[in-house]
């Protein structure tokens, strides 16, 4: 089986003479969910614009579904559904004619009971005849949603999908995300909402300057670059951290109240057994503690800070 997506080689560098993708080698394969992670002008527009052919690549090519986007770009690009950043749609047509006329723009034959279906999904129905501009914020990104389904696509890019959304879109959005990837698209997002890719994703890239530095199966790179926090809450507040617990990497956090130690959980020698034993013959006396795993924003956070430092 072909991989649904692939992308090789890919560069941009803008006229201004920015380099906004440095070199991008990546498949995609059919039915899964991929998440896009990257801080603000790392490339990931770029990188969605070019593979829908909004853009065109400096060097490169994409496949999707078979078909390369440059010299197949109408059978390519029949098989992706965008949902820009942007809304980008006429604000005086009713929903339910705006999203007609998406699907025709493809060439598709019409359909009315699946633009009822999609419009359905997403809570639109009641809402068909409204004018696209008396509709709420979060409406009128269900409508850039429908609109991105009319056509029946295989791929869906979602680029930043839940940005300034209320917590009840969201989750409704993450519902219609796996409800769409069970019927078998597969769907490409990013996110800045790193719980977005920890709750949604099956694998995770992180993209930084232009550059993919890291794809991997979103479990697998929880357990490896995880690490567990062990946070003691002190029966009495140290001033300063005492000289003898110099060998663990340890903070004092609420006025001293707390202690923290950042360990790896999947190395032989955690540290944590000797610390607590140090603490107690130093007399330092705790009435609690507990211990967290990190999570994929910490992860990330560190992932970026590290490329900084190299950089
Ligand atoms: N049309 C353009 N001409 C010149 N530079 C551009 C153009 N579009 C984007 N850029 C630049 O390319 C870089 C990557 O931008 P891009 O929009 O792809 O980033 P992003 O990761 O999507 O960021 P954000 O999270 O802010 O949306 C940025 O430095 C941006 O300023």
């Amino acid at each position: 089986m072909h991989p649904v997506i692939a992308i090789e080689g890919l560069t941009k560098t803008y006229k201004s003479g920015l380099q906004a993708l440095k070199r991008v080698d990546l498949t995609i394969s059919k039915g899964e969910i991929f998440a896009l992670l990257g801080p603000n002008g790392a490339g990931k527009t770029t990188l969605i614009s070019i593979v829908c052919g909004i853009v065109t690549p400096t060097t490169g090519t994409v496949v999707a579904d078979g078909f390369d986007n440059q010299t197949h770009y109408r059978q390519a690009r029949e098989r992706i559904g965008l949902v820009p950043q942007e809304l980008t749609t006429d604000a005086f047509e009713t929903v339910l004619a705006t999203v007609t006329f998406s699907r025709g723009l493809f060439g598709k034959a019409p359909n009315p009971a699946f633009i009822e279906q999609t419009l359905r999904d997403l809570s639109l129905w009641e809402k068909r005849n409204d004018k696209i501009m008396t509709l709420s914020g979060g409406m009128k990104r269900r409508v850039m949603i429908a609109k991105a389904l009319s056509h029946e696509p295989d791929i869906l890019f979602l680029d930043e999908p839940t940005a300034g959304v209320d917590v009840e879109l969201r989750r409704d959005m993450w519902n219609l995300v796996r409800a769409l990837r069970d019927r078998g698209v597969t769907i490409i997002l990013t996110t800045h909402y790193i719980e977005e890719a920890e709750e949604m994703a099956d694998r995770v890239g992180v993209i930084l300057k232009g550059e993919l530095i890291l794809v991997e199966e979103k479990s697998a790179l929880m357990k490896k670059l995880g690490k567990k926090t062990l946070t003691l809450n002190l029966q009495e507040p140290l001033e300063a951290l005492p000289a003898e617990l110099a060998e663990w990497a340890l903070t004092l956090k609420a006025d001293g109240a707390e202690l923290e130690y950042v360990f790896d959980s999947n190395a032989e020698k955690t540290g944590v057994p000797s610390l607590l034993r140090r603490l107690s013959d130093l007399g330092i006396a705790f009435k609690d503690l507990n211990t967290r795993q990190s999570s994929l924003e910490d992860i990330f956070v560190s992932l970026v800070h590290q490329n900084g430092k190299a950089a």
